[in-house]
């Protein structure tokens, strides 16, 4: 696995190294030694999967204050765009973001560690994503933030004609209202 720093500190791209054969591939998806040796002593305890459909877009979210999570995202079907938004007020990066296409076919994963807002655009006509966090679910310590938030300009390559989001994402909050980290 190949671990690939990003412009954003603690953000990082995974590349894994597969193995083809006549039977198909292989390739080893996450190994805790090499993770912690790369990234850092995380202890990820929780997996989760979630299909949707071209158009949909999942985000920005992030759970406030100490229940943050960091996630390891990946593709196993179709193509999306991921997006991390650096949260954390001391950073230098602070509201900048880094996107990065995620496939089946890449196998490319992303690191997203505690203190962002993360969110994804799907690209291909149906895609399951998967990811693992490294903190518990609390449904009330939940946030999320306009995806097409002005002073973020992320550039999603889709109309907002063509993006579907949740009632919870359309009415998230403007950037500048948001919760950040320390
Ligand atoms: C995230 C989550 C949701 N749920 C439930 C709540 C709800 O009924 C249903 C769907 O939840 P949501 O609408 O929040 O799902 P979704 O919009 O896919 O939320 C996810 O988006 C991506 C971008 C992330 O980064 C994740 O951390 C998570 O926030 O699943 C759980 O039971 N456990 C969980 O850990």
């Amino acid at each position: 696995m190949k671990y690939i720093k990003t412009e954003i500190e603690g953000v990082y791209i995974l590349e894994p190294k597969v193995f083809e054969d006549a039977r198909g591939y292989f390739f080893e998806a996450f190994k805790s030694s090499d993770f912690k040796n790369n990234v850092g002593d995380i202890e990820f305890i929780q997996d989760n999967e979630s299909k949707s459909s071209r158009g949909v877009l999942r985000g920005l979210h992030y759970q406030r204050g100490a229940y943050s999570q960091a996630k390891l995202v990946r593709v196993i079907k179709g193509r999306v765009l991921d997006v991390a938004v650096d949260l954390r007020r001391s950073s230098a990066t602070f509201g900048k973001h880094v996107m990065v296409e995620l496939s089946d076919e890449n196998k490319r994963q992303f690191f997203i560690p505690r203190g962002f807002a993360h969110g994804f655009l799907v690209l291909s006509d149906e895609a399951v994503f998967t990811y693992k966090v490294d903190n518990v679910y609390a449904p009330d310590k939940e946030a999320s933030i306009r995806f097409d938030d002005e002073i973020l300009g992320i550039e999603w390559p889709m109309d907002s004609s063509e993006i579907l989001t949740s009632k919870k994402d359309l009415e998230a909050l403007p950037f500048d209202k948001a919760e950040y980290f320390d």
